[in-house]
């Protein structure tokens, strides 16, 4: 029986059976089958399908946006106006056929913005190119999921259960579990916090599943025998996204009030250029980049070529930022700003330090 097959038979024994304590280990036991079988049909080795390979474009700039969403959403008339690149727009589906990055220049930062094809229903089984798409999605480090807002609120779940699927989880945090599989001592698990979805049994009918014997569990958080999965499967994607609802020009004005107090949602018109430089802001904040300014020694900062890092991002990554040698000569870093424990005053620092966004820094060499 191929994956597919098997799939489908798990799917039908969940509907099958009814959910109640008595079938709960069983669920879950299903649930592990289920998700143990989906990640083999994205592994390139298996006969179930082609490699989950992604369009071959190459990562470029400082942060990388997906556009995902269903055919004729409006995703290359996005491209087209927010970038220099022009991307083909139609009114008939699935006019764009391959990945056209553009770069939106914003804040002294270079953002690649990936327009995809349109993708299906069942995109994440292999239907059209959806298994390539969502393949590419899962290196972006922000998802915009473009919805139509003169269609029903119906394609929104449809997508992210198709990025579910692939293993991408949505504006969602990695679940606070230590995991360490052992040789021997059997399984042992703790929990610092007191847990409401699941219990010890329920855990070790999952580990069962994957036929683990020894390990350690240290359960952080209150998560859920779903969240609890996703830690042993361990290649989960946590990527924000934001709901971009696209085509306000044509929809009531209650409807779009309706559709912009949605959590992580922006409403926009690209034909009419509605709320365009919003949506950029909160793009802004989702991928959360910081800003450095290098300054010199008895020079004033460059404000107009700042670095941009990750949050998180330490001296260190400042140095690879200015050039691919200076970690080897590195001594000390002077920076000022909000990282500065002396602020307004400059702290010395090395390359551990985290810095802080609109930081100001001096490298010195040995
Ligand atoms: N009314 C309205 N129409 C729009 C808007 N943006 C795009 N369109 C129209 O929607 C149609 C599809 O636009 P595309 O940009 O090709 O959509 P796409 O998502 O790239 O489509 P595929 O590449 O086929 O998946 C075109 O006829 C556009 O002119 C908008 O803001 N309002
Ligand atoms: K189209
Ligand atoms: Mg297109």
């Amino acid at each position: 029986m191929g994956v597919l097959e098997k799939i489908k038979e798990i799917e039908e024994e969940m509907a099958r059976t009814q959910k109640n304590k008595a079938t709960e280990y069983h669920l879950g036991l299903l649930k592990a089958k289920l998700a143990r079988y989906r990640a083999q049909l994205l592994e390139p080795t298996t006969k179930a399908g082609k490699a989950g390979e992604g369009f071959d474009v190459m990562k470029s700039g400082d942060a990388r946006v997906a556009l995902i969403g269903f055919p004729s959403v409006g995703k290359s008339t996005f491209l087209s106006k927010m970038t220099r690149t022009a991307s083909a727009v139609a009114a008939y589906e699935f006019t764009t056929l391959t990945a056209i990055p553009g770069v939106i220049d914003y804040q002294g930062a270079r953002i690649q913005l990936l327009d995809l094809p349109g993708i299906v229903e069942g995109a994440s089984q292999g239907r059209g190119r959806g298994r390539q798409v969502v393949s590419v999605a899962k290196t972006a480090d922000l998802i915009i999921m473009m919805l139509d807002a003169t269609k029903s609120q119906e394609q929104r779940r449809l997508l992210e259960i198709e990025l579910e699927a692939v293993g991408i989880r949505l504006n969602r945090k990695r679940p606070d579990v230590v995991f360490k599989q052992k040789t021997g001592g059997g399984i042992v698990i703790n929990a610092t916090v007191k847990l409401t979805k699941i219990d010890e049994k329920a855990v070790r009918t999952v580990l069962a599943g994957y036929k683990i014997h020894n390990c350690d569990v240290m359960i952080r958080e209150d998560i859920s025998i779903d969240e609890f999965i996703d830690v042993l499967i361990g290649t989960r994607k946590y990527i924000p996204c934001l709901y971009v609802y696209n085509k306000i020009d044509s929809v009531s004005l209650e409807m779009i009030e309706q559709l912009a107090q949605q959590e992580n949602s922006v409403v926009i018109s690209c034909e009419m250029g509605l709320n365009l430089d919003y949506l950029l802001v909160r793009m802004w904040d989702q991928l959360g980049l910081v800003k450095i300014y290098t300054k010199k020694r008895g020079e004033h900062p460059d404000l107009t070529d700042p670095i941009c890092l990750r949050k998180g991002a330490t001296i260190e990554h400042v140095c690879h930022g200015i050039h691919r040698s200076l970690v080897s000569k590195f001594r000390y870093a002077l920076v000022w700003g909000k990282s500065s424990k002396f602020n307004p005053h400059a702290q010395k620092v090395g390359l551990n330090h985290p810095v802080a966004d609109e930081d100001v820094v001096s490298i010195f060499t040995k």
